[in-house]
């Protein structure tokens, strides 16, 4: 990887077009300061493990692998620590083993983690009691602290971005190739779920028949290297286009230029346009790249991100992520999935049944109904086989925690009771149990799919 100006001056084509939801930091000077470090950094990810997520991703396109993706709505400094980052890995990889065992298909994993400070806000201002301060934006831009000064955009804070990612991202490569993410381990914990929990109990025939696949495995005397290791991706909403730019390389194998800030960056549903300077950042990075779709989003717009993004047709390099809501999916998705699979393109289709699920409760907490998650991806998987195309996976915003922020699941949480453990920074996410209860449930429309 070198990092010289001349190098990378191809990423900064961005700057010329309209940039949506930028912190206006307040000293020009003191960003300058901090991308010239943020540049001199090394690289988080190495470009060939970009490369091989997306051919990895390339087999979700073609029907033979499903996409699991999912962790925070927003990463916090202070939430970076082992317990946290255990938790959320475990529920994923817990995640992950059920949807292989359902699909016989390999699950390919990718985490909200390792970079998702950074928060596009419907509006600029938030008011409270009569005083109104610039919106949270994420822990890479300001405070959540209601307060003048925590509020104010910081760049200094892109610099604890990056250190906080790094660290994140060391523990998950620990864990993962280190012993910790074992699959009989994983297995064990699903075990231990469907017995110990309520809502669990419902999955007890499927965790049994990976448990008698498993021991039928040992009684072969078979002990693969696959089981005792995982393959694991981080990625993140490339929102703040100066610490991405910043954390842009070319790849000395190949000349080319990847935003080693992460293995996958998306582009947000509020950054998307097609004349914007995040379809252009993003058109110049070879990492492979997302881009959500709302229920806004027309046919020709899908087109022509395809266009932009995947001008030759690279099965793996764009995934369109659909948060259509749950009352709109069936009505707006099987439009774009006829002609995109028309215009010949082989993009990844997977379902963030979270963004358009959102309402605030009586009590003014953001919350969601896990019966409206679960139906948009039924939508998602219905829509899909009635087109013949394949519902390459789920986006989801989860924790490992048992918090409370959105409602219903097996072990239901009401909304008289989102007080009690509501802990996001932004928008709100499914606890652990809600999560395994949606990974056995969408296991079982993928079996049936
Ligand atoms: O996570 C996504 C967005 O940042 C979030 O939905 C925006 O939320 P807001 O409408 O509270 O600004
Ligand atoms: C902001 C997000 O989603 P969207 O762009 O779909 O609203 C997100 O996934 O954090």
């Amino acid at each position: 990887m070198t990092v010289n100006a001349e190098s990378t001056a191809g990423v900064q084509t961005w700057r010329d077009l309209p940039a949506a939801q930028q912190p206006e930091w307040p000293d020009p000077e003191a960003l300058r300061d901090v991308i010239a470090d943020l540049e001199s950094y090394p690289p988080l990810v190495f470009a060939g493990e970009c490369d091989q997520l997306r051919a990895r991703l390339a087999a979700v396109a073609k029907g033979e692998a499903f996409l699991l993706q999912g962790g925070d709505c927003a990463e916090a400094f202070d939430a970076v620590g082992a317990d946290q980052i255990r938790n959320k890995l475990k529920t994923l990889l817990q995640m992950g083993a059920v949807l292989t065992y359902a699909g016989s298909v390999p699950v390919v994993k990718v985490g909200r983690i390792a970079g998702q400070y950074s928060k596009p806000r419907s509006k600029p201002t938030e008011t409270r009691d009569g005083v109104t301060l610039p919106t949270y934006r994420g822990d890479s831009v300001n405070g959540f602290e209601f307060t003048e000064a925590a509020r104010i955009p910081d760049p200094e804070r892109l610099k604890r971005m990056y250190h906080a990612s790094a660290a994140t991202l060391n523990l998950v490569r620990a864990f993962t190739t280190g012993g910790y993410a074992d699959l009989r381990q994983v297995h064990a914990w699903n075990q231990d779920f469907v017995k110990n929990s309520p809502s669990g109990q419902r999955y007890e025939a499927l965790a049994r028949e990976i448990d008698r696949a498993l021991n039928f495995m040992n009684a072969c005397g078979a002990d693969p290297e696959e089981f005792k290791t995982v393959e694991f991706y981080a990625s993140h909403e490339a929102l703040v286009l100066d610490y991405e730019s910043a954390l842009t390389r070319t790849d000395s194998r190949t000349g080319q230029l990847y935003d080693v800030s992460g293995h996958m960056v998306w582009i947000g549903e509020r950054t998307r346009q097609l004349d914007g300077a995040h379809i252009e950042f993003a058109s110049r990075v070879r990492n492979p790249i997302g881009v959500k779709l709302g229920p806004t989003t027309t046919p020709e717009d899908a087109l022509t991100l395809i266009e932009r993004l995947d001008p030759d047709r690279e099965p793996g390099r764009l995934t369109f992520i659909t948060r259509m809501g749950a009352d709109k999916v069936r009505d707006r998705l099987p439009e774009l999935v006829e002609k995109v699979t028309a215009s010949g393109a082989q993009v990844v289709w997977t379902c963030d049944p979270m963004h358009g699920n959102t309402f605030e409760a009586a009590s003014g907490h953001k919350t969601r109904r896990f019966d409206d998650v679960l139906d948009e991806v039924k939508g998602f998987f219905e829509v899909h086989k009635g087109l013949g195309s394949h519902p390459g996976g789920i986006h989801v915003e989860l924790t490992g925690d048992d918090v409370t922020e959105c409602v219903g699941g097996g072990d239901e949480i009401f909304v008289d009771d989102l007080h009690q453990r509501y802990e996001t920074a932004c928008d709100p996410r499914l606890n652990r149990s809600q999560s395994l209860d949606l990974a056995f449930l969408v296991a079982e429309m993928y079996r049936d799919q």
